[in-house]
């Protein structure tokens, strides 16, 4: 399988005396979605931003679908979507006008786009808030629209970041059902979450940070390896605690 998002002995952060990402390496592929765990601070989100290219890696480079932002810009760029952990939208267009938006910005094809965007609207039971200010939505549905936008793009990979925080059951669900549908059609996701149970059930493999340093990556087996624990014993959470505790309460 081809890897979409190879991060190699990255190490970055904010400022170049104190680095806060440690010579980190793990790569995602076609088909699969693996998960980024850690505790706050660990450095997910920091990771996160050196992929979409806020951020310059201080050593080490990352590539998506085979370059880095450097080389090939518009091919980077095009190449992933993105969820925040905070929606951010404009309050003054609609949900319709976002979703239009985001089809232009990823060239989706007219013949194609009605199909999506009704299909999306019904999935995310947004149909009714489909002529809605961004403004006049609440929390979930704000969530929603940018789940739908990054659902709308196709692309071949997804970052999520955190993204059931805000949604309700029926929301989770759907988010979920479509994941595992787009990783069947062969993209790749990766998705950052401290719900390690849904993390556990929907993601091939898993990273874990800790200070700024991956602790642990591969399937359920290497992480409860790296712990300590038997193989197909103990959950993910089990094997994430004993990690970043060292075992001790
Ligand atoms: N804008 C910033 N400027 C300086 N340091 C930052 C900034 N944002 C985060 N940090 C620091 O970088 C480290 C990693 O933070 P990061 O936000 O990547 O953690 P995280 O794993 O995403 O945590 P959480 O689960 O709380 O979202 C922390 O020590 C944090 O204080």
């Amino acid at each position: 399988m081809d890897a979409i998002l190879q991060v190699s002995h990255l190490t970055g952060g904010y400022s170049p005396r104190r680095p806060v990402l440690h010579d980190i390496s793990f790569e995602v592929k076609a088909g699969e979605m693996v998960g980024l765990i850690g505790l706050n601070g660990a450095g997910k989100s920091t990771t996160i931003k050196h992929i979409l290219g806020l951020m310059k890696p201080q050593t080490g480079e990352v590539k998506v679908d085979g370059v880095t932002l450097e080389e090939q810009t518009e091919k980077y760029r095009a190449a992933f979507a993105y969820v925040p952990e905070t929606p951010v939208l404009f309050d003054e267009l609609t949900v319709e006008e976002h979703l239009r938006l985001t089809g232009m910005a990823y060239s989706v094809q007219n013949s194609q786009y009605e199909g999506r965007e009704d299909e999306l609207l019904q999935q995310f039971q947004m149909l009714p808030k489909r002529k809605a200010f961004a403004s006049h939505l609440s929390k979930g549905m704000r969530q929603k629209v940018m789940i739908m936008n990054a659902l709308l793009a196709e692309p071949p990979l997804y970052i999520i970041d955190e993204p059931f925080l805000g949604l309700d059951p029926l929301g989770i669900r759907s988010l979920l059902e479509r994941l595992v549908e787009v990783k069947r059609k062969g993209a790749a996701i990766l998705m950052s979450s401290h719900i390690l149970s849904t993390v556990e059930a929907y993601c091939d493999r898993f990273i874990v940070m800790h200070h700024g340093h991956i602790i642990a990556q591969g399937t359920l087996d290497d992480v409860r390896q790296a712990a300590g624990l038997s193989m197909r014993s103990g959950s993910l959470e089990d094997a994430f605690y004993k990690l970043v505790t060292g075992g001790n309460d």
